[in-house]
């Protein structure tokens, strides 16, 4: 089999006497979404900011494409193609939504040799950012500032900018919080497609969102991971039915 694009052995972090993960091994493989799953405080954020690079591990190894990323920081991650959507926005408020992807194509293309030139204005710049916002169907809200976009309209900014890097996997970590119903079924859709550009890590409570996407699902206790499987067989497994999932199996 080839090799997986993201791999973690043995990941460790201790807060004081709290183990958040507790020798994580797993992978993601291409084409695929992998679904992250737990209790509240089982050590799911804490596994993806040890991925993204803004919590070290105490041990534990990750590889992204081959390639050890201890050494690396979360922008050098960035670069390497491991691309992210956060519960917590990183959006600038003030700027519209078009020039928030545009910053984002802009650091994708290497930003030094046009750093004089007015971002605003350029349109190997705007072209690539609008074509973000029709992807993810903000398009008409390109102007808007970001401030005064919804939640959900947020939400969909966030992966435009995320999609703008162009990554090689994507790191989702609750993307459905707060959409409701019918912006749940958008995103799940969406997701859905991508999955062939970029496998998907994907943090997520919505277990209909769950079902519906994950070619594989692992389920993570006091950060263990105690079941890795199919949606077929973590719905029937006794011991995550135990643990996690009861009636919403
Ligand atoms: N910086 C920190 N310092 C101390 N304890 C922390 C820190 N970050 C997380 N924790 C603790 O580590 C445990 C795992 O938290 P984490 O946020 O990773 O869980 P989670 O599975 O993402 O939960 P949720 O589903 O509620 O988002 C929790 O008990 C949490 O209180």
């Amino acid at each position: 089999m080839a090799e997986p694009i993201l791999q973690l052995s043995e990941i460790r972090k201790t807060f004081g006497a709290l183990k958040a993960t507790d020798g994580v091994s797993l992978d993601l493989r291409k084409g695929e979404i992998h679904a992250l799953i737990g209790p509240n405080g089982a050590g799911k954020s804490t596994l993806i900011h040890q991925i993204c690079g803004s919590i070290r591990p105490d041990s534990g190894t990750i590889r992204f494409l081959g390639e050890d990323m201890a050494g690396l920081d979360m922008a050098a991650r960035v670069r390497k193609g491991l691309g992210r959507s956060f519960q917590i926005s990183s959006l600038a408020p003030e700027f519209s939504a078009l020039r928030n992807v545009m910053l984002a194509v802009q650091a994708r293309q290497g930003s030094s040799y046009r750093f004089f030139r007015p971002v605003a204005g350029d349109r190997s710049l705007t072209g690539p950012a609008m074509a973000m916002l029709e992807r993810v169907g903000l398009e008409k809200r390109a102007k808007v500032p970001a401030a005064e976009l919804s939640h959900g309209e947020r939400r969909q900014l966030e992966i435009a900018i995320a999609l703008a890097l162009e990554p090689k996997a994507f790191l989702f970590d609750e993307p459905m919080a707060g959409l409701g119903p019918e912006g749940s079924k958008r995103l799940t859709g969406f997701l859905d497609g991508l999955r062939h550009e970029a496998p998907i890590l994907l943090v997520e409570h919505d277990m209909d969102a769950v079902f519906a996407l994950a070619d594989r699902i692992s389920v993570l206790v006091y950060g263990r991971i105690i079941a890795t499987g199919t949606v077929a067989e973590i719905r029937s497994d006794p011991e995550v039915r135990r643990a996690y999932l009861g009636d919403a199996a």
